[in-house]
């Protein structure tokens, strides 16, 4: 079956240096794909080349099977990716982030309805942003990043600043979507839930792929994310030291 997303030799440069070096991937439609690795490793510049908000230095990219390593914008319209909460304007309210990404708040809101609790929404959506927590900034974010209800969803350590409730509750709820037949990919800094939640991932060092995570390790990594955890964070530790 032809993957959601498959990278070839997918290479990113930032500020014409090469972060990102040649990784191959190729994500399952359906499935929910883990990216970890250390600070600066180049989790967030792949992402953000996946998504069409970098370029690709090279190789290739396809998203169900169409071409697009060459065309940012194509990338940018196939595949949503979450805003940085800390770059939403101050000066908008939720519904108006909702409503520039996915239209009139009412589509919106049904077309979110499944995650609305998780994330607490309906208080946030007349607040200013200026007003807001930075876990209040990081719900708007993510809530944005599904409100044109894409098929193909990146979120960049999406846990970040989330009180437990919300990330047990959005966990859940990004899991159930999965089964519905989202492609969700995430970059994590948290174990547990490449170990629980994620089908399949890889670890980035340096820019390359220090280990792929296939299903079946990953299935194994959920029997046991305490031996996981301390396996992985010793590859993480010699691939850093
Ligand atoms: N705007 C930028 N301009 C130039 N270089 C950058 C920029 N952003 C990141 N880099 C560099 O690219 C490399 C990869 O950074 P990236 O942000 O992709 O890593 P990361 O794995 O997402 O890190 P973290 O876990 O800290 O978020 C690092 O060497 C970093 O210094």
């Amino acid at each position: 079956m032809t993957p959601a997303v498959h990278l070839v030799g997918a290479t990113v440069a930032r500020s014409g240096r090469v972060v990102v070096h040649g990784v191959d991937l190729a994500i399952a439609g359906g499935s929910w794909f883990g990216l970890i690795g250390a600070n600066g490793s180049g989790k967030t510049s792949l992402l953000r080349a996946l998504a069409g908000r970098l370029p690709f230095a090279g190789g290739s990219c396809r998203v169900n099977g169409d071409e697009l390593v060459t065309d940012r914008a194509a990338r940018a319209l196939r595949v949503s990716f979450a805003p940085p909460a800390d770059k939403l304007p101050d000066a908008l309210r939720a519904r108006d982030v909702l409503e520039l990404v996915g239209g009139a708040i009412d589509g919106v809101r049904s077309r979110i309805a499944d995650l609305e609790a998780a994330l607490g929404l309906a208080e946030l959506l007349d607040r200013w942003i200026g007003d807001c927590s930075a876990g209040m900034r990081q719900r708007i974010a993510i809530a944005s990043a599904f409100a044109g209800g894409h098929a193909v969803v990146v979120l960049d350590e999406p846990f970040n600043w989330l009180d437990p409730v919300a990330i047990f509750d959005l966990r859940q709820a990004m899991r159930t979507r999965v089964h519905g037949g989202l492609t969700l990919i995430t970059a994590l800094h948290d174990l547990g839930t490449l170990a629980t939640a994620c089908d399949t991932g890889l670890m980035l060092a340096d820019g390359k792929v220090a280990m792929t995570l296939d299903e079946q390790r990953l299935k194994a990594a959920g029997h046991d994310p305490q031996a996981f955890e301390i396996q992985t964070i010793d590859l993480l530790r010699s691939r850093t030291a």
